[in-house]
């Protein structure tokens, strides 16, 4: 799935009602349905609040009339407040005219905003994708005067003050949503930490925007996400991918899978060898070595009986580089420690490898540290930091947005592929292409998940089957998928990385085409 900018959202609006021969009118309609469809959902069964719709004065503020027609004419009591303003959108005036006298207006005073009586839903639609400068003056009182509140609030579309695809300067006021229901697409500015405050929880709603503008649409960003339903009404349902898992030949042989080689623990972190090797396997590497320091041996052949192991001459950490001729991919990094004997086995990995690489954990702290190594990084090695190691191997990111362009940056000039591990882990590639994960959850917030996920890569980069970007994707998809998977049981407090690796089979299976 693409995310488009703001620009772009206005052009498809454009291209729907084209392509479908229908009226603004009738996409703001659309809009309203969906919305108060989500208020149904909310609110059908319980005791129904009172609905505060405050109106800007563009199409989003229209959005909110129409919304507060529909909410009027299903019995739910609402309230509008009118943004003043000197001009209005066509399709405001419209829904405006068409708003029930029975649904009380009034403009907003911002000398004198009268508290919002406690459990009052209030709808935010005073700006959505039209916002073309910050706000100020009575539209950033409004929003200050809302946040004060702390009601429960939805906003349509996007938080007003929020731009949909850059950041806004830092203390220009934006509404603090409970919820946003945005159309169509996903904005950027959800995706990104520094505005999760303000976005809160969100959902998208189809409006039947054109598929074909979108199509064509050319952008750097892009979603992965679980197989989706198609539109189209087959029977059985077809699922339509945006990455999967192929199926295995009934005659498969090991080999298609590949034989992975695995570099990882030192003392005191064989934990993390051990989590990565168990991801590895059960992401169906057809065959696993795993180079350990001499003293982790009897834990890694105990553990996972399954892998291949060598053992180091060095009882703590890793000081010499197998012969790399029998393997098909080879990963390095979970627990490895920082030794000068370790990074000398890195830079002779670099040097040597002609297999696809994964790069991970203290492999990048000893990058960061040693930057000249990244000159040697083979075409299209999988690199993983997080956050903090992301900025050892760049530079410390203003916000989320630079970091984005740090990322797409680092990842064109290097020919690699980056894996920007967060909420939405971010893959780049070296054609400037960025995928956004939609899976996982904040149980995934502890040790031994990166080591999890290093694991799962490094076999899908061995399956001989899968392109490299594709099986980067499909690995990252199916981590978070698995993390969803167990912590139905575990709950988010109880997830650990093992529980990781006891789903990533049935996370494989919903992601097998
Ligand atoms: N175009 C369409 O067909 C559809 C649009 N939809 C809604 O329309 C929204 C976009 O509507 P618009 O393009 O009218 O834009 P908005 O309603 O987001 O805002 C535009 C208005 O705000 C003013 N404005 C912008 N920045 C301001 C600032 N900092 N301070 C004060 N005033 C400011 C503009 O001059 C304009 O009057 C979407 O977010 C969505 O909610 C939906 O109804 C779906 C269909
Ligand atoms: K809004």
């Amino acid at each position: 799935m693409k995310i488009l900018s703001a620009a772009q959202t206005r052009d498809l609006d454009q291209a729907t009602m084209q392509e479908q021969g229908i009226t603004s009118v009738e996409l703001m309609e659309r809009a309203a349905q969906a919305l108060s469809a989500w208020f149904y959902e909310q609110y059908g069964y319980g005791e129904i609040p009172e609905i505060l719709l405050l109106c800007g004065p563009g199409n989003n503020g229209g959005d909110g009339l129409a919304l507060a027609r529909l909410l009027q004419e299903a019995n739910f009591r609402v309230r509008v407040a009118l943004l003043p303003a000197d001009k209005h959108s066509t399709d405001w005036q419209h829904n405006r005219q068409r708003l029930p006298r029975a649904v009380p207006v009034a403009v907003l005073d911002p000398a004198n905003l009268l508290p919002i009586t406690k459990g009052t839903v209030v709808v935010d639609a005073l700006f959505g994708t039209g916002l073309s400068r910050p706000l100020t003056g009575a539209a950033a009182a409004v929003v200050q005067w809302l946040n004060e509140a702390h009601a429960p609030v939805l906003a349509i579309d996007l938080p007003s003050g929020l731009f949909a695809d850059q950041p806004q300067p830092a203390d220009s006021p934006v509404v603090r949503a409970t919820h946003t229901v945005t159309f169509g697409l996903p904005k950027l500015a959800m995706l990104l930490p520094q505005n999760a405050a303000f976005v809160g929880e969100w959902t998208v709603e189809d409006i039947g925007l054109s598929t074909a503008f979108i199509e064509q649409a050319d952008t750097p960003w892009h979603l992965t996400r679980l197989p989706q339903e198609t539109t189209i009404i087959t029977n059985p349902p077809r699922l339509l991918y945006d990455v999967s898992l192929p199926r295995r030949d009934k005659f498969a042989y090991k080999n298609t899978f590949g034989h992975a080689l695995l570099l990882a623990g030192s003392q005191g972190k064989m934990g993390a060898a051990v989590l990565a090797a168990g991801a590895c396997l059960r992401g169906g590497v057809g065959l696993l070595t795993v180079a350990v320091p001499g003293g982790g041996y009897d834990i890694l052949q105990t553990t996972r009986p399954e892998a291949m192991c060598l053992p180091d001459k060095h009882a703590d950490y890793i000081t010499e580089l197998p012969d790399l001729a029998p393997y098909q991919a080879v990963g390095i990094g979970p627990g490895l420690g920082q030794d000068a004997a370790s990074l000398a086995v890195l830079r002779q990995l670099l040097r040597t490898a002609k297999v696809p690489l994964v790069l991970d954990a203290d492999a990048l702290n000893l990058l960061g540290s040693h930057r000249t190594l990244l000159k040697l990084l083979p075409p299209d090695t999988v690199l993983t930091p997080h956050v903090g190691e992301f900025a050892r191997l760049t530079e410390k990111a203003r916000d989320d947005y630079h970091r984005l362009e740090l990322l797409r940056t680092f990842a064109r000039e290097h020919r690699c592929i980056v894996v920007l591990k967060g909420a939405y882990t971010a893959v780049a590639d070296r054609d400037g292409q960025l995928y956004f994960n939609t899976t996982g959850n904040p149980g995934m917030a502890s040790g031994g998940s990166g080591d999890v996920l290093t694991g799962l890569l490094l076999a899908l980069r061995a399956d001989q089957r899968l392109a490299p970007l594709p099986a980067v994707r499909l690995a990252v998809l199916a981590h978070g998928h698995a993390a969803d998977l167990a912590v139905q049981t575990t709950g988010e407090a109880g997830l650990v990385a093992g529980d990781l690796v006891a789903h990533i089979g049935p996370a494989l299976r919903d992601l097998t085409a």
